[in-house]
């Protein structure tokens, strides 16, 4: 079996609910290791970026609300972001999450457990899990720098940055 790598966000959601210690417990039963991990305030151009297969769709600007945590705003807007690793990755993890929909979800899913559908925006399904091992490498490259991943999973390239500002600790 191939050795993938996927993207999990802990949505705004799932933050609010306290429910980061129970998604972990279930992800772990996957046996898959954590390489990246950090917390995110999500901008509008990351959200966009990342969903922009929906751009279409009617519910998009709802759903740029949702991923950023407009909804609930301060202290939950935010995201906890997770780039895993392991065999078959995607397809084991897509299973412990379940379906998009939490009501179709499987019922002892993330999603079948936590999720819910709401009556005026989007399905409120508490983690992100990539879709498939390419989608994968786009949203952890998008999320992720080079240096916040544990490992080298895809290839990198030096470059020599001149004038940078940086914020370090005063
Ligand atoms: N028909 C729908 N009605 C309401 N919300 C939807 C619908 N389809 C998708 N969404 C929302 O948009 C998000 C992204 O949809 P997508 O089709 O990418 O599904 P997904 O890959 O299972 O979800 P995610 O990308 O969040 O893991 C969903 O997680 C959900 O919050």
């Amino acid at each position: 079996m191939e050795i993938e790598q996927l993207l999990i966000l802990v949505k705004p959601d799932g933050i609010k609910k306290s429910l980061t210690g129970n998604i972990l417990t279930k992800l772990s039963e996957s046996r898959m290791v954590i390489i990246g991990a950090k917390i995110v305030k999500v901008s509008r151009d990351l959200a966009e970026a990342h969903y922009c297969h929906l751009k279409d769709k009617l519910f998009f600007n709802e759903l740029l609300d949702y991923i950023r945590g407009k909804i609930y705003g301060e202290p939950w807007d935010r995201v906890l972001a997770f780039v895993y690793q392991g065999e078959d990755a995607v397809s084991r993890m897509r299973k412990i999450a379940g379906a998009t929909n939490p009501e179709e979800a499987d019922h002892v899913s993330i999603r079948g457990s936590y999720g819910r559908i709401t009556t005026k925006g989007v399905y409120e399904n508490v983690i992100h899990c990539s879709s498939d091992p390419s989608e994968a490498a786009r949203e952890i490259k998008l999320w992720f720098k080079p240096e916040e991943i544990v490992k080298e999973i895809y290839p990198v390239k030096k470059i020599v940055v001149e004038k940078e500002e940086k914020i370090v600790w005063a």
